[in-house]
């Protein structure tokens, strides 16, 4: 296998020059945080240095004494633009450069996009800490056309997801479904050069960098069911980083961590790779928890899907349990026809 270049990295210089205080606790406590410092690992798109740069805000609120500063890297799905990720290794690529930085304590703490994280991490790391989640839906940006039902026969639509693909296809076979890949700023591109017709992207990423505006419209979950831990932030630290956990409990989202594992349970049961169009989609209410999952072919001629509501404090158990449903309902010969 080709090696490739090891990843170029660079203090991004932040507001100002970074204060040197001992960095404690609001309580003071002293065991809290050890450093006097915390480096937070990032990809450099515009939508992972707007989630860093969000968390490094809540930590420099939470611990004005402390340094907050971000370590900006390229991953290698950073770097291959020109193919399907799912093709070329899935999610793993865009997070493996920032573990290795927390590994050799370049950096204390990686943000990631949830959905992009393996529900399987290497047992030296550990996902500390999950987000309150923006829009988990995904969008529909056109200049043409305002929903999918509008499309004629023959129109070009843009995506590079499997899940969206298929569920796109089940629903509105005249269409013509073609990759689309880069980061949100090179997929709006585009479809403004008029290489499609309408692209489909997660709300999360668009509102988040303030391109809510080129939302035509919001696709509901009965059409396009989102993935496990869209639009959630996860926080991925060493897992023998105990001083970190503490130092970063304030920014969990109690909901939204019900749901994300609900949700993840579903991949992690079903084998989670991007190969296989998987959606999972969990929606807390008070102490209770809604989860609905599907696996489909990538053409969407077959479609599985599974629901239940559950208590949020058993989530995984409910994903297992829909993932279950699943396969029994006949994603098992779906996914092992895919290999
Ligand atoms: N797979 C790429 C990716 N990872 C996270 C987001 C958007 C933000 C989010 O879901 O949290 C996107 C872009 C997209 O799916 O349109």
């Amino acid at each position: 296998m080709k090696k490739e270049p090891i990843s170029n990295t660079s203090i991004i210089p932040k507001g100002g020059a970074a204060r040197a205080e001992a960095c404690p606790h609001r309580n003071r406590d002293p065991r809290i945080l050890k450093n006097d410092r915390l480096i937070i690992a990032t990809r450099e798109s515009q939508l992972a240095l707007w989630q860093a740069e969000h968390v490094q805000a809540r930590l420099r609120a939470l611990y004005p004494q402390c340094s907050v500063e971000l370590l900006g890297m390229t991953t290698r799905g950073d770097r291959i633009l020109d193919r399907t990720l799912s093709k070329v290794g899935g999610k793993g690529l865009f997070v493996k450069e920032l573990e290795t930085a927390l590994q050799d304590g370049r950096a204390d703490l990686a943000v990631h996009s949830l959905k992009d994280v393996p529900v399987d991490l290497a047992p030296e790391f550990a996902l500390s800490t999950i987000m309150e989640r923006e829009d988990p839906r995904d969008a529909l940006v056109s200049a043409r056309y305002a929903e999918l039902a509008d499309m004629p026969a023959g129109a070009v639509i843009g995506t590079s997801s499997l899940r969206r693909e298929s569920q796109i296809r089940a629903r509105h076979p005249h269409l013509q479904v073609r990759p689309l890949r880069g980061n949100l700023q090179t997929r709006l591109a585009k479809l403004d050069r008029g290489e499609y017709d309408a692209i489909v992207l997660a709300a999360a990423g668009l509102r988040r960098l303030g391109l809510g505006d080129r939302i035509r419209t919001l696709l509901a979950p009965e059409d396009s069911l989102p993935a496990a831990g869209q639009g959630a932030l996860g926080i991925e630290i060493r897992a023998d980083r105990e001083d970190l956990r503490a130092v970063l409990a304030p920014l969990a989202h109690a909901a939204t961590t019900a749901e994300a594992l609900a949700e993840r349970a579903v991949s992690r049961r079903l084998g989670g790779s991007c190969q296989v169009p998987l959606a999972a989609y969990a929606q807390a209410q008070g102490e209770s928890l809604r989860l609905r999952a599907l696996v489909a072919t990538p053409d969407g001629a077959r479609i599985v899907r599974a629901e239940r509501t559950g208590a949020a404090r058993d989530a995984e158990a409910l994903g297992l349990a829909v993932a279950e449903e699943l396969l029994a309902a006949g994603a098992a010969d779906i996914l092992a026809a895919l290999g």
